[in-house]
């Protein structure tokens, strides 16, 4: 078994899946895959299962009875992961928003420069390096990161970033249990929650480019869920400190 994992969520990836797939294990350094598909109505879990034949032993999947939100997807590949013996477990979307060639800088951070955790960040040093988003999604995730950062104190440029390298001590020490959010504010609640336990986080500058093929999977409820959660998380973290 490799010392390293990728967690790549699915719903609805079809025309993603084998690509990314292969993109990933066509990476110098050797990583695993684990698949965590909520039961895409489109075959993505089909296509991963015709692909282990040809991967053995290093491409895995979770199959979830139905779509339940992203956070929660993550919690369960986490726990599949951590009974594993791998050091270093990724988050990556399946749709080439995150360059797999970049999965080497994340694991360099973590196994050589002594970080518990890296986020491949668009927004470092206030750059903003994002391909293809049009200007309401862009100013959307802009403007959310720094009103998370304002609001949690979190020294991180782009608190919501999904394209993350945890060392399993993270994920051991966290109490995923708790995690409340099931939406992508779940990105910021793991950042928060490695911020409040004082993990070494660092940022890796990765430029984020739009998905060419298939659907975001946002919604306004995704939105609210994090103006709101974020608010009721910080005050929640003050009447435990
Ligand atoms: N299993 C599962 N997977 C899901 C679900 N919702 C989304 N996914 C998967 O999660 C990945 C990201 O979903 P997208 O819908 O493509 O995300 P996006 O709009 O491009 O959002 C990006 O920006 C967010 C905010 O900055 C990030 O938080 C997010 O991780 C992502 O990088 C994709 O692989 C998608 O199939 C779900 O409910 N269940």
């Amino acid at each position: 078994m490799r010392d390293a994992v990728v967690i790549i969520p699915t719903y609805n990836e079809i025309e993603n899946i084998e690509a990314i797939i292969r993109a990933v294990f066509s990476q110098k350094k050797a990583f695993d895959i684990l698949v965590v598909d909520d039961n895409s109505p489109d075959g993505t879990s089909e296509k991963v299962k015709s692909l282990q034949k040809e991967f053995d032993n290093q491409l895995h999947i979770l199959n979830r009875p139905k779509k339940t939100g992203l956070g929660t997807a993550y919690i369960e590949g986490f726990r599949w992961c951590l009974s594993k013996s791998y050091d270093y477990i990724f988050e990556m979307d399946a749709d080439f928003s995150h360059n797999p060639n970049d999965l080497i800088y994340l694991y360099n951070a973590c196994s050589k420069e002594g970080a518990d955790m890296s986020i491949g960040s668009r927004y470092i040093n206030n750059r903003v390096n994002v391909v293809n988003w049009d200007m309401k999604r862009l100013l959307m995730s802009y403007f959310a990161s720094k009103y998370v950062k304002l609001i949690t104190r979190m020294k991180i440029d782009d608190t919501t970033a999904g394209f993350v390298c945890y060392h399993r001590r993270v994920l051991e020490t966290i109490n995923l249990e708790k995690i409340k959010f099931v939406g992508y504010a779940f990105q910021i609640e793991m950042k928060f929650n490695a911020h409040l336990k004082k993990f070494k986080i660092i940022e890796v500058p990765i430029i984020f480019t739009d998905r060419k093929k298939g659907k975001s999977k946002m919604s306004g409820g995704i939105i609210s869920e994090a103006i709101f959660g974020v608010i009721n998380m910080k005050l929640k973290s003050l009447f435990r400190s």
